[in-house]
């Protein structure tokens, strides 16, 4: 039994013992990851927001997301992310998003895990984005669920030929990418017909209920920690999953869902490192130290946890300056987050000088 599934028993059980009837099981799903994140936003001394950077910060997002016309066609627009609406797309989605973390190196640019594809060299996400659009180049039918869960197809050869390098470094967690796809065969097999669109059936056209399927039936979309003794959802693959569909399609067809709105900000290394560039969040110096001398952060270390929990905040905090300012905007906090991702990438290339992001080795982000 999942903790979530405890958890149901136990509240049934103490609702039972205090004469209250079940919980209302047509009541519509939570994640609870905005509430654990200000939970944690509450609760941190080493991470704190200044709600006067994030004023002038909404600000500056409000006109440069309005100017630049940022909206859910952005996601399409991106050259390697798929157009079709259709369920290959939605495949490569959920296929992207299961492996979707822990691209950062310390290698330079010349030797990192790299690649080439239409005569680029790709890193960082867009590399894995690559990897997959040069195997279905290469019939390799990687975006197939059925396939992962083929021992005798889907060999550790034949997925270290999908992600092989232009350079001498392997992707990072490579084993732990193989066990995640042959994981998730298994489950996809086992409980919705190897079929992606099932799942997303499953989830009745609800964004929460898909995230906590996800959680709920794949150990590696589980992702949560405890703070303070109190267990903190991040769910980050899982909400990213979701958001890309919902992107993808325009928020038609397989992305159609009646409470996107549910969704927060991805809690990943890159965007809590552009957050901290535009003033809104800080680090106490012990921490900022450690992340400046490009130590690692064990995965759930109260510094991960706060850096996480309060940079889900923090974009929450954004969201409603934005629509103090623009009452009309058509903004959450999903496109606030790929607006923050993609600045950030593009302040990156222009060798903008940051704050290095925090070394964190896993495989929720
Ligand atoms: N919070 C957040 N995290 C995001 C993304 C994306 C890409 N999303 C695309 C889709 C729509 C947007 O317009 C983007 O074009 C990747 N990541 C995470 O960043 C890390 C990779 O960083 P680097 O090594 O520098 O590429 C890794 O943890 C990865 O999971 C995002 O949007 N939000």
């Amino acid at each position: 039994m999942s903790d979530d599934e405890v958890d149901h028993e136990l509240l049934d059980l103490l609702r039972k013992s205090l004469g209250m009837g079940p919980a209302d099981p047509a009541a519509p799903p939570e994640t609870k990851v905005l509430e654990n994140a200000e939970f944690i936003y509450n609760n941190s001394v080493d991470v704190a927001l200044d709600m006067r950077h994030s004023k002038i910060a909404a600000i500056e997002i409000q006109k440069q997301m309005r100017e630049r016309g940022y909206s859910t066609k952005t996601w399409s627009e991106h050259p390697l992310h798929p157009k079709a609406k259709d369920e290959n797309t939605v495949n490569f989605i959920f296929t992207m998003d299961l492996l979707n973390f822990s691209f950062w190196s310390e290698k330079s640019e010349e030797e990192r895990f790299s690649v080439s594809y239409q005569d680029k060299k790709w890193t960082g996400y867009w590399s894995l984005v690559a990897a997959l659009q040069r195997a279905l180049e290469e019939d390799i039918p990687i975006t197939t669920p059925s396939f992962w869960a083929n021992e005798e197809e889907c060999t550790d050869d034949v997925l270290k030929h999908v992600f092989r390098s232009e350079t001498e470094d392997e992707i990072p967690l490579f084993e732990e990418r193989a066990r995640c796809l042959r994981e998730a065969g298994q489950v996809l097999e086992e409980e919705f017909d190897s079929s992606v669109v099932t799942l997303i059936e499953d989830s009745k056209n609800s964004a929460a209920g898909l995230v906590n399927l996800l959680a709920e039936r794949f150990v590696c979309f589980n992702d949560q920690g405890k703070f303070d003794g109190k267990k903190v959802r991040f769910l980050k693959r899982a909400q990213i999953f979701v958001a890309d569909l919902w992107a993808a399609f325009d928020g038609e067809g397989y992305g159609s869902f009646n409470d996107i709105d549910k969704i927060t900000m991805f809690a990943d290394y890159r965007v809590p490192q552009m957050l901290h560039s535009l003033g809104c969040m800080s680090f106490c110096p012990p921490l900022e130290g450690r992340i400046r001398r490009l130590e690692p952060i064990e995965t759930g270390h109260a510094w991960e946890l706060q850096i996480r929990g309060c940079s889900i905040w923090a974009v929450e905090l954004l969201r409603r300056e934005i629509l103090k300012l623009d009452p009309e905007m058509e903004v959450n906090a999903i496109l606030i987050d790929f607006f923050l991702y993609d600045l950030a990438k593009e302040r990156e290339k222009a060798g903008e000088e940051a704050i290095p992001h925090h070394r964190t080795r896993s495989i929720w982000y």
